[in-house]
């Protein structure tokens, strides 16, 4: 069933976005910097604004408690910090409901985090905690993935490992959602959404955006021959 956001408004930061995710559909989020991409994620996992604005189903998400929330919604911020020295074991487990044992180690082998346990979570390189901290919003398998920045701070190997992996949680019927920065990454999501101050101006699939100039107005910039972009 899809995630349906209606008129989605917030002061000075996004202004009447509608959008619906359905399960199964791997969606980048772009536009420039303070377009309202982290505002709308934060939004559609009900985090900031009304849960009145949100539906499943057709069914509005007012009133749910914060166990339905956490099977529904996983949103894993851009900030890669973590205040406390806790042990990146505990940091995977610490989640609202109940997370199966078997998802972490799989997670754990997925993003070769074994070496990292028993570390404390804030001695980590950036890098290795946006592993711990996708993993982290992995772990409790929620419906709706919403995922800020999930393939910033790593490098090539990782993004592309991560670009593999949440195509894996969007083939097993997750809906997953990402803000993204990175052009050359947009080829793992087959539907793209683009914003520009608050609103969302295109929604389609990435096929007929990408040989069309609006991604590089969007920026300011010009599309190269060779297929990328330049000033
Ligand atoms: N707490 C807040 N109070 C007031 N304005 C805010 C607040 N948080 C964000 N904004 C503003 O809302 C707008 C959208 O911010 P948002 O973080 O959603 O953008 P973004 O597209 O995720 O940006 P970036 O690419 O830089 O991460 C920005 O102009 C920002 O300054």
């Amino acid at each position: 069933m899809s995630l349906v956001g209606k008129n989605i408004t917030m002061q000075h930061r996004l202004q009447s976005c509608d959008i619906a995710i359905a399960p199964g559909e791997l969606v980048a989020l772009i536009g420039p910097n303070g377009c309202g991409k982290t505002s709308l994620l934060r939004a559609l996992a009900g985090i900031t604004g009304t849960y009145d604005q949100l539906e499943i189903g057709g069914r509005t998400l007012r009133g749910t408690g914060p166990a339905e929330r956490a099977r529904l919604f996983s949103f894993l911020p851009a900030s890669r910090q973590v205040d406390w020295a806790i042990p990146v074991r505990d940091l995977l487990r610490l989640a609202p409901i109940e997370v199966r044992q078997d998802r972490i180690d799989a997670l754990i082998d997925r993003l070769e985090l074994e070496p990292y346990l028993k570390r404390a979570a804030n001695s980590l390189s950036t890098g290795e905690r946006a592993r711990v901290l996708l993993a982290r919003a992995l772990a409790p398998e929620a419906g709706y993935l919403l995922l800020d920045e999930p393939l910033a701070n790593l490098d090539p190997y990782w993004v592309l490992t991560i670009r593999d992996l949440l195509a894996e949680e969007a083939a097993a019927g997750r809906a997953v959602i990402v803000a993204l920065h990175d052009l050359s990454s947009l080829s793992s999501f087959p539907r793209l959404v683009l914003m520009r101050e608050g609103r969302i101006i295109a929604d389609a699939p990435r096929f007929e955006l990408e040989h069309s100039d609006q991604i590089a107005q969007l920026f300011d910039l010009r599309r190269d021959p060779e297929g990328g972009y330049r000033l």
